[in-house]
């Protein structure tokens, strides 16, 4: 879609106003270490760590290895990264070694067979980790919020708890950003979590730990949560799969913070992994009987689906362009179904997508059906302690004294410009593409979109691009499930990938095309170390 003389003299602006701040930053920014740009992640060398989840449950049941081997093979993967990437900020491996023994020592005593295990504790044995702000028994829950140091749980979040309950290994907690509300995953209790594919970029947010933790092979299954792309970013940043759900299938019960307003509608819990076939057994069990509804199990035939391509969002003028290589990877992907499937895949415009920002915007902040305002940014930052006032935080933050981050400040400060009802222009964008999108899709529709306008950025840069995060925001507030998926890695050896949305309730059409796409372009590559698909 091409832009008046008008709005290439805002980008224009906006780009060089963002250039100079940029600058400052950099010059106020307290330096880091030099010498992680020249460490690499050491290469993989247990293949335990090459098998996915469910595959693994299989080997434990039938002793073809120990749930301890398994175990002690994540601890040590974890311990040679963690210290690069920062993505584990809390861990429990003694008793997560325990827990393993039990297991093991539990099916050496079973008798009823393989199946009755299989049947009753799917995961039975499997290691997994999971993003701080939910609660997770004995592990701390701060969500990056310095007040919140020494928060410890006394019980596991819902899909925690079933988790467990199929008998899956908890080995600890991962980082997040503050408030879980920004594309990096930093705060003042942890610090800040590097990119297993290039240490100086961000993993993304807000589920940035799950994300690097995955990547760098140090976890195989996970949990996130997204209000605005906080499953799908890091997934795609970090080169793993992560499923938002449709809205309300897997609870957001036991995450800090609580979601207010309307956000209950769009905050979604889900799996996040890096083989795509367990995307739909953890789906199954982290949403118990909520499942039921989507008929996860039956059968998809991928070539009876109706495809759809939307290259971009149509030009907002706050939101960068798409990357060329992700433009290529969203085409090659398209020429792949065609050949493959023999399917027709439509290229199509939607010109609401333009507004995706100042959609989502409107609507998180719009009250719930009882009238109540959603707690506020700089609320939620206070923490029920000293009011906070975003211009002296900024002020302090110049001088190293702030507890929050700039991210976090920037927030607050934008909230209080923040009308408290969307206007009735957005409402009819919102409420036109929810249509034409809730009827193009249908019962078997899948829609490719690019997951974010940029590859994994380096550290801090979101700061100057913060609208970016668009395109995951608008289907929060559609309230449409999104599988992302990976599709290999850029000329830089970073990840590539694409979203797939598909309609309400329809998941299992695109975590089957998920499966698909991971046949036909390999899935999750280890870092450093796999060749390069993007010229
Ligand atoms: C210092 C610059 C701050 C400028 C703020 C501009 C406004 C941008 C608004 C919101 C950014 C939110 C990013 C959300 C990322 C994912 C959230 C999630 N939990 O799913």
């Amino acid at each position: 879609m091409a832009l008046t003389r008008f709005e290439r003299f805002v980008v224009w602006v906006l780009r060089g106003a963002g250039g100079m701040l940029f600058a400052v930053f950099q010059l106020l920014a307290p330096r880091r270490g030099s010498e992680r740009s020249a460490r690499r992640l050491p290469p993989i060398t247990n293949p335990l760590l090459r098998v996915p989840a469910m595959q693994l449950a299989r080997m434990i049941r039938r002793r073809e290895v120990t749930s301890v081997e398994v175990v002690q093979a994540y601890i040590d993967r974890i311990q040679e990264i963690n210290p690069l990437i920062n993505a584990m900020v809390k861990d429990r491996f003694p008793s997560a070694l325990q827990e393993a023994a039990q297991v093991d020592k539990l099916i050496e005593e079973e008798t009823g067979g393989e199946d009755v295990l299989e049947d009753r504790l799917p995961l039975l044995g499997v290691p997994f980790t999971v993003k701080e702000a939910f609660t997770l028994q004995g592990m701390p829950n701060s969500t990056g919020l310095v007040t919140r140091r020494g928060v410890i749980s006394a019980t596991d979040a819902p899909p925690v708890a079933l988790l467990k309950r199929a008998g899956a290994i908890p080995l600890g907690v991962t980082n997040c950003s503050e408030l879980c509300m920004w594309l990096e995953s930093h705060n003042h209790l942890y610090g800040i979590t590097n990119n297993p594919y290039d240490l100086e970029r961000i993993p993304g947010g807000s589920s940035g730990g799950e994300g690097s933790i995955l990547g760098g092979a140090g976890s195989v299954i996970g949990v996130g949560s997204d209000v605005g792309g906080s499953i799908r970013i890091p997934a795609f940043f970090n080169g793993v799969f992560g499923h938002k759900p449709t809205s309300g299938v897997v609870s957001n019960v036991g995450q800090f913070p609580p979601a207010t307003g309307q956000q209950p509608g769009f905050l979604c819990t889900g799996p996040m992994c890096r083989y795509a076939q367990d995307l739909v057994p953890m789906l199954r069990v982290m949403g118990g009987h909520q499942t039921d509804r989507l008929s996860l199990l039956s059968e998809v035939d991928l070539k009876s689906l109706r495809f759809f391509s939307v290259a971009h969002d149509g030009g907002s003028l706050l939101v960068s362009p798409v990357d060329r290589q992700l433009v290529l990877a969203q085409r090659r992907v398209v020429e792949r179904l065609e050949a493959d499937l023999g399917v027709e895949v439509q290229q199509l415009k939607l010109p609401q997508l333009k507004y995706s920002f100042q959609i989502w915007s409107a609507m998180m902040g719009a009250p719930g059906k009882d009238g109540k305002q959603p707690t506020s940014f700089a609320e939620l930052m206070a923490d029920h302690g000293t009011k906070v006032w975003p211009l002296w935080e900024m002020a302090k933050w110049t001088v190293g004294l702030s507890k929050h981050t700039m991210a976090a400040i920037g927030l607050a400060l934008v909230e209080m410009f923040q009308r408290s009802h969307p206007t009735e222009f957005i409402i009819q964008q919102k409420e036109s593409l929810q249509r034409d999108l809730e009827e193009l899709l249908g019962t078997d529709g899948v829609l490719l979109y690019p997951s974010h306008p940029q590859l994994a950025p380096k550290h801090h840069h979101p700061l100057f691009t913060p609208f970016n995060f668009s395109y995951t925001g608008v289907f929060n507030i559609l309230g449409l499930p999104v599988t992302q998926c990976p599709l290999g890695l850029s000329t830089e050896g970073l990840p590539l990938g694409l979203q797939l949305v598909v309609g309400k309730q329809q998941d299992r059409l695109s975590l089957a095309t998920a499966v698909y796409l991971e046949k036909a372009f390999g899935g999750w590559r280890e870092p450093g170390t796999t060749t390069i698909e993007a010229t």
